[in-house]
């Protein structure tokens, strides 16, 4: 990577207005997300966090605004084909075609992309499995023999597939058990650690946040309210910050990350 890539955020999202008919979710919202940060996105419930990944991935069309992914506007022609290309996404459930094998869904995006021989192509699917904390046995299983938690982790493995510069996590430890959530937790850490990720993390899991998040930033009022580490966003004044992070789930999670 050249030093003027090295410059761009991989995310930044300048002014963005969206909405559906007459009810407007995000009014000017401005976010930049550093290179090779594990961003937390918090919000109360319908604040539009769901909305703003499918923004950013181009799914839905800005009303108004810049998105740019890794310097390229999300508008663009081929935006589709980069992001394709350049990002992973492991949506809620981890998103997995139910038909194929662990292995063939992780061979789907490189197979869709990248021009590979066949036998390239499953060396490369085995690997993204062990790197993702499956057994390579998990490779011939599918989806519905699978535990909650490995059916993240091999949505993590069909996301690494290809490379990516930038991993999106919807909701990633919800419905795991407290020690299958900071398993995974760890695991998004040392996938940045290893490969240099930046990661983008929608959650509501508070030890996440404390666990590994460089920064967190919050939905409210339409916008990003506030993006900042968590010890910074706990002196906050906003009102839906302190009743989150100074609630007793917040005291709970924070008390966690002191022991
Ligand atoms: N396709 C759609 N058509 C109309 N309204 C929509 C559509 N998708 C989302 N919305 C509305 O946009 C708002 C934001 O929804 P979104 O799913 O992004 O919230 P969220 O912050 O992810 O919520 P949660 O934490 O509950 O998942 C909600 O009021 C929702 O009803």
């Amino acid at each position: 990577m050249n030093g003027e890539q090295e410059d761009i955020p991989p995310i930044r999202v300048k002014g963005l207005r969206t909405a559906f008919g007459e009810k407007v979710i995000h009014e000017d919202l401005d976010l930049e997300v550093r290179r090779g940060e594990i961003l937390g996105v918090v919000g109360g419930s319908g604040t539009g966090k769901s909305v703003l990944l499918n923004t950013v991935l181009g799914l839905k069309h800005p009303d108004g605004g810049r998105v740019e992914i890794l310097g390229r506007d999300i508008e663009s022609d081929d935006a589709q084909a980069w992001v394709g290309r350049h990002v992973g996404v492991m949506f809620q459930q981890g998103a997995l075609f139910s038909f194929l094998t662990v292995q063939e869904n992780v061979e789907a995006p490189l197979i869709e992309h990248a021009r590979l021989p066949l036998a390239v192509t499953a060396d490369i699917a085995r690997l993204k499995i062990r790197l993702s904390g499956l057994p390579e046995t998990a490779g011939k299983l599918r989806p519905s023999e699978l535990s909650g938690g490995m059916r993240k982790r091999a949505g993590v493995a069909r996301a690494l597939a290809l490379d990516p510069q930038i991993l999106f996590l919807d909701e990633p430890t919800a419905g795991l058990d407290p020690i299958g959530a900071s398993e995974f937790d760890e695991l998004v850490r040392t996938l940045r650690d290893a490969l240099g990720l930046t990661v983008f993390i929608i959650t509501h899991d508070l030890d996440t946040l404390y666990a590994i998040c460089d920064r967190v930033a919050v939905l409210a009022d339409r916008k990003v309210v506030a993006v900042a580490p968590v010890e910074e966003l706990e002196r906050s004044d906003h009102p839906w910050i302190r009743s989150y992070f100074l609630g007793p789930r917040g005291r709970a999670a924070h008390a966690g990350k002191e022991r």
